[in-house]
């Protein structure tokens, strides 16, 4: 069984799949390492379509792997990928209200994100859109903007040993 984050870019999906596991799967990382460039980069050269290419055929290499992926907050725009997603039974949806994610998205300099280079306004619309992808598509749902990346992976820990019972 593979465990996937899902979530809006500044969720914590990469930070709280380090905390679940050391080996995890960053799934943008992955990405890079096969197109060789940020992905700001890929998407100036190549545009999003080309994107959202690559992501699915490296999401659906990686998806039986059995380890704990964290997803790129674009995962649910392909219809391929939904349709892997919603084979799986352990999708867990790190939601959070715009102003925390556009807060965290803004302080975090490390990470080009470059549909978060539009206006907030911009933003928050693809938030809106895609919002129903992500709960649809979640075995569970955890409330983020108020916890720690460690209590948020003890509920899934603890969501996870439930399952197994
Ligand atoms: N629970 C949390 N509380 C406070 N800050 C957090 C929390 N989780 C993550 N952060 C911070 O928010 C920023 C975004 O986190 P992260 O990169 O893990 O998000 P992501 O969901 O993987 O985003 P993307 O979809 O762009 O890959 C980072 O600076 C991280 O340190
Ligand atoms: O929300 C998105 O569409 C994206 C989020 C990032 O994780 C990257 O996968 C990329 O920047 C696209
Ligand atoms: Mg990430």
């Amino acid at each position: 069984m593979t465990l996937i984050l899902i979530g809006f870019m500044g969720s914590g999906k990469s930070t709280v799949a380090g905390v679940l596991s050391e080996n995890y799967v960053d799934l943008d990382l992955e990405i890079v390492r096969k197109i060789g460039m940020p992905i700001a980069q890929f998407f100036e050269k190549f545009g999003e379509a080309e994107f959202r290419v690559v992501e699915h055929q490296v999401f659906s290499e990686l998806i039986d792997s059995g380890g704990v992926i964290a997803t790129g907050g674009g995962i649910v725009e392909s219809p391929e990928n939904r349709e892997l997603l919603a084979l799986q039974s352990e999708v867990v949806y790190l939601k959070a209200n715009f102003s925390s994610l556009w807060q965290r998205i803004n302080a975090d300099k490390k990470n080009v994100r470059p549909l978060a280079q539009n206006g907030a306004e911009i933003v928050e619309k693809l938030y809106e859109k895609r919002k129903k992808s992500y709960q649809g598509l979640a075995d569970l749902t955890v409330e983020v903007a108020d916890k720690s990346p460690e209590e948020i992976a003890q509920i899934i820990f603890d969501w996870q040993k439930g399952q197994k019972e």
